[in-house]
């Protein structure tokens, strides 16, 4: 039997009320039957390149073909009834398309024991960092570089560190993809510059898997611990895209240009003894001992002479500022202009439309 329009009716409804986010896949899927069974098949004009949301949609829309406005609403009909109840979205509008499910905070910042705790929390989106995380995270640094802490510590909520740069942060600018790069070189400058001014001790605690731009930030870092589950991924030329981060710079120095290479070039994945080995994690856990040891330890380190690690830093980063100031500048300009090629685009958009994953 056929769904009647009162059924069609009550699955929007029931799309409204979804408490998790479906995920792109189904959001684009269901936008396209909606618009099939509304409208008819797509006579739209296609998007641009660069419109990447609008593209998506189109596509979708425009693969149903000549399909029945009758079968795309039963579809649209056994497509809800298929999702768990259980599942969160919040709809205005156009029902289940792209609309932002409010994020739990992307950061969350606590001081306590002498320890300043900045914690990537997007848990269910593997703690990706977004647009306004980059700003949130400058923020925190720059709090905590006056604060009483001895210490500063980053570490991530769920099974992720961080899976790096939220691939969306392009895709849902507004204004052109031009636009956006420059707005994106201007924030990642300022963000690794954060890093770079960064004047206590600065530790990274890895509880699980990261990739990206936080794994070339660990080179920012004084000492990072790692749970013996996470592994460091950087995954530049699959994506289309260049080193940042300084990593161009720190990388070689740390472990030398052929392990950098693998890693910076290649997209090999190390394990937590493979980064170890390499020397861009200082100490390895298991990860049935790693927060009670690493956190021990650091409470241990936070009640050194605060004032004497900060000029021991000091001395350390003093000599290399300028180079990592110029290195940040370089890498930030080659990588405005590597976002808006073809490469990078196609990268994007075959993540945000599910078909590729690291
Ligand atoms: C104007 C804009 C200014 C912005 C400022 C720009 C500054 C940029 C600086 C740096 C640029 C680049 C450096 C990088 O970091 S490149 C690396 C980017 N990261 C990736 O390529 C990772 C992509 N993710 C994956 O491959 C996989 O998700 C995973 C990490 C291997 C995990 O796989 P899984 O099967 O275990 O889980 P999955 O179902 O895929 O993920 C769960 C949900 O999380 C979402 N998600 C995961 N990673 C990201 C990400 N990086 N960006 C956005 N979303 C991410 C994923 O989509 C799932 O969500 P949903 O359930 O489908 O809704």
């Amino acid at each position: 039997m056929e769904a009647s329009q009162k059924d069609f009716e009550n699955a929007m409804n029931q799309v409204k009320l979804l408490k998790k986010d479906p995920g792109n896949e189904v959001k684009l899927k269901l936008y396209a039957l909606y618009k099939q069974a509304t409208e008819g098949p797509c006579n739209m004009p296609k998007p641009g390149v660069f419109d990447f949301i609008n593209k998506a949609k189109w596509d979708a829309w425009n693969a149903l073909g000549s399909l029945p406005k009758e079968t795309a609403r039963q579809n649209y009909v056994d497509l809800v009834s298929s999702l768990s109840p259980s599942s969160e979205a919040s709809s205005q509008g156009e029902p289940g398309v792209h609309e932002k499910v409010p994020e739990s905070e992307g950061i969350v910042v606590t001081s306590e024991d002498g320890i300043t705790k900045i914690t990537f929390n997007r848990p269910t989106k593997k703690n990706a960092i977004t647009f306004q995380m980059y700003n949130q995270i400058i923020e925190a640094l720059k709090t905590a570089s006056t604060d009483n802490s001895a210490i500063t510590v980053f570490t991530g909520n769920g099974d992720y560190y961080s899976s790096g740069n939220d691939l969306t942060n392009f895709t849902s600018a507004a204004g052109g993809m031009e636009e956006a790069a420059k707005t994106g070189a201007v924030v990642l400058r300022n963000f690794v510059n954060s890093f770079i001014d960064f004047p206590k001790p600065l530790i990274a605690v890895v509880n699980g898997p990261a990739v990206g731009i936080s794994v070339t930030l660990l080179g920012m870092f004084d000492a990072v611990y790692a749970s013996d589950k996470a592994t460091f991924h950087t995954p530049f030329s699959s994506l289309g895209q260049t080193p940042e981060a300084c990593s161009s710079y720190t990388f070689p120095k740390i472990m030398g240009p052929a392990k950098a290479t693998e890693m910076l070039i290649f997209g090999k994945k190390l394990t937590a003894k493979e980064a170890w080995a390499q020397g861009l994690v200082t100490e390895v856990f298991p990860e049935s001992t790693f927060q009670q040891e690493v956190w021990t330890k650091l409470k241990r380190y936070a009640k050194l002479p605060p004032n004497a690690m900060r000029i021991s830093k000091e001395l350390i980063r003093k000599s290399e500022k300028e180079k990592l100031y110029a290195v940040n500048a370089e890498e930030c300009t080659t990588l405005q202009s590597k976002w808006l090629t073809e490469e990078c685009i196609n990268a994007i958009m075959s993540f945000v439309s599910r078909k590729a994953k690291l």
